[in-house]
């Protein structure tokens, strides 16, 4: 309940709508109330009629006059009730799930190594629906509901103490068993929405990668394993729903039977000549309204119980911690970023670095390295040695564990977030496209960035030649994450998009061999262009681009091995000197050395021993 509090207390701007529902539910109410005492009078005023004692053809009509008015003020207010409850849930829906991807943004990388996408997005659905559909119904209905109760009980006592005692026990004592019955109810809810996020998880994921899914034929386990999970949802739901209707059947018997006692006394109170049928007929009504706060109760809560379940996992996901900054950073406009060269020290450091994922495993280890300005370093190392996760600590994606990461001489841990990213562009292995036209991809980094920019940075990257030949150019929609677009055009668009982000500091996690030799040349000239005047860290998979930097930093069980250049590595006898002799080599061991250190020689892959071995005969 708390968490249903805390979501009206931090939308305070939808009060106005609130309010304005709580106030026509109330007069709604107020309308439906007339009804009996008109139908009570209509009843005396006829029967007076038919005995020829009274009651007059005027009155009658003008009962009628009443009654209409009463139903057309209720039907208007319903409905000017329903339009604010309509528009509040947009409201509410767009506040919520707003802040819910505020908050996402702000979280640090760590949160998402640990969470499935689908799962991320399936929770917001869920908590938001639940949420806003439980606050417009209880708006929607919960003072009325309680006005009609109070009524009831006032309207009641006035012409019959027993009745009004009755309901007075019967309403809290219904209250409190519904509220019982929720504990159980919800810890299976918990679980339910366990199974629900993790299968939209998985299903996302496989919908994002449908290729390897295809690939490997593995449809029909993943639709299985999808299918499993949604299958225990339904033997939850099955124990779930069996415990609330089993409970739900009880209750309501009891109540069944308080009002088989409220009708007797009625009847019985009639018949004596405690009042008139009029009165009779007035009480049975009103009667009949009691009966529907007591069952929405029940209502209420199945709602109210959803919406806890849901809000929480919203509440959980709000109280995440922020990282380091509490709002979202703003890369400054490209004017207030000083020149690296009016900076002190180097442009790229770190100074006895150690970090780790999991506390007490560190993947790097005392790492110093420094790289000046215009300065191209490679680092080189084993897969997994720790390469990207330097480039990580680079980005302030995740803080070191003890040592200093500074950038164009300052420590990046006193740095906003947005000015430290304005100043790195990054290329990724995997270009990270996004849907969408080729001219957003390209200005993703500078969305204010003119036609000629654009142009101006495709061609540098050796795009702009295979956008053209495009039927819409620039305006050509690439898929998603770039799928239709082949490996060495994402790269050179991703080239594209650093080259026009214009940032004194590069950060380049090469291409493997996943391209072929051509697209590899047109990708690598663009890489030219682009570290040109910059001051660069390389990711290396080629021997043929570590020669060419100015030094190589080599990594080893995530320490650094060696810093020199390339001549002074050649003959050192450490990893490059060793992979140096290792591309020499013909031999297959060799060769899965080369691979082991993610480096790509260029040559074809001599054949697998093992396969031979496989076919020849036993
Ligand atoms: N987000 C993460 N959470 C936990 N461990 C991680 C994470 N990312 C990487 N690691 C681990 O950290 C180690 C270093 O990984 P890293 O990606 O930095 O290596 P790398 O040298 O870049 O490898 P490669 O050349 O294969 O890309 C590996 O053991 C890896 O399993």
């Amino acid at each position: 309940m708390r968490s249903l509090v805390r979501i009206l207390s931090t939308t305070r701007q939808l009060w106005p709508y609130y309010l304005g529902i709580i106030v026509s539910s109330v007069l709604m109410t107020a309308t439906s109330l007339v009804t009996p005492f008109v139908i009570g009078r209509a009843t005396d005023e006829v029967i007076a009629m038919a005995g020829g004692s009274g009651g007059t053809v005027r009155a009658v009509v003008w009962l009628a006059v009443a009654l209409l008015v009463a139903e057309v003020l209720n039907t208007l207010l319903t409905n000017v009730g329903g339009y604010l409850g309509d528009t509040m849930t947009a409201r509410l829906r767009r506040v919520l799930s707003t802040r819910y991807y505020e908050k996402l943004l702000g979280l640090p990388q760590r949160y998402f190594d640990n969470e499935l996408t689908g799962t991320i997005i399936g929770r917001l659905s869920r908590s938001i629906t639940e949420v806003t559909n439980f606050l417009k119904s209880f708006s929607n209905s919960f003072f009325s509901m309680l006005i009609t109760t109070a009524a009831v009980l006032v309207i009641s006592a006035f012409y019959s103490w027993p009745l009004a005692l009755m309901l007075a026990v019967m309403f809290p004592a219904y209250t409190w068993l519904t509220a019982r019955t929720s504990r159980g109810w919800q810890r299976i809810e918990g679980e339910k929405n366990e199974q629900v996020d993790v299968a939209n998880g998985r299903f996302s994921e496989v919908i994002g990668q449908i290729r390897v899914v295809k690939s490997f034929v593995r449809e029909r386990s993943e639709l299985d394993a999808f299918d499993r999970r949604y299958a225990r949802t339904v033997e939850l739901t099955e124990d779930q729903a069996r415990h609330w209707h089993g409970l739900d059947t009880a209750r309501r018997g009891v109540l069944n039977l308080a009002f088989f006692g409220i009708y007797l006394v009625i009847f019985l109170q009639t018949a004596s000549g405690a009042y008139s049928v009029g009165v009779m007929v007035l009480l049975i009504q009103l009667m009949n309204m009691a009966r529907q706060p007591v069952l929405m109760m029940s209502f209420f809560i199945d709602s109210g119980q959803h919406a806890i379940a849901g809000s929480k996992s919203y509440f959980e996901v709000m109280d995440e911690p922020l990282d380091r900054t509490a709002v979202l950073p703003v890369a400054p406009p490209t004017t207030d970023v000083p020149d690296p060269s009016t900076g002190d020290g180097h442009v790229i450091g770190f100074d006895a670095v150690t970090f780790g994922y999991e506390p007490g495993t560190p993947v790097l280890s005392d790492i110093t390295l420094h790289a000046d300005r215009g300065e191209r370093i490679a680092l080189v190392g084993e897969s997994g040695g720790g390469k990207s996760t330097i480039v990580s600590l680079l980005l302030g994606l995740y803080p070191p564990d003890a040592g200093t990461v500074s950038l164009l001489g300052r420590d990046i841990s006193t740095m906003p977030f947005g000015e430290l990213r304005s100043r790195v562009g990054v290329v990724f292995q995997d270009p990270s496209l996004f849907s969408g036209t080729i001219r957003e991809n390209i200005a993703y980094g500078r969305p204010d960035a003119t036609e000629e920019e654009v142009v101006q940075a495709a061609r540098r990257a050796n795009a702009d030649r295979f956008i053209r030949n495009f039927a819409d150019g620039y305006d050509a929609l690439i898929g998603e994450r770039g799928l239709k677009l082949s490996g060495g055009q994402k790269q050179r668009i991703a080239v594209a998009r650093a080259m026009l982000k214009d940032a004194p500091v590069l950060v380049l996690d090469e291409a493997t061999s996943a391209l072929d030799t051509k697209s590899e040349r047109l990708v690598q000239a663009g890489l030219e262009e682009l570290m040109a005047h910059r001051t660069s860290l390389i990711i290396a998979h080629r021997l043929s681009t570590i020669s060419t930097v100015d030094r190589i930093v080599t990594l080893r069980q995530g320490r650094v091995e060696e810093i020199g250049t390339p001549a002074e590595l050649a003959v050192s006898g450490g990893i490059y000197s060793e992979l140096l002799a290792l591309q020499a080599s013909n031999s297959v061991a060799d060769r899965a050395r080369l691979k082991a250190y993610d480096i790509d020689t260029g040559v074809a892959e001599p054949a697998d021993p093992d396969a031979e071995w496989s076919t020849s005969p036993a």
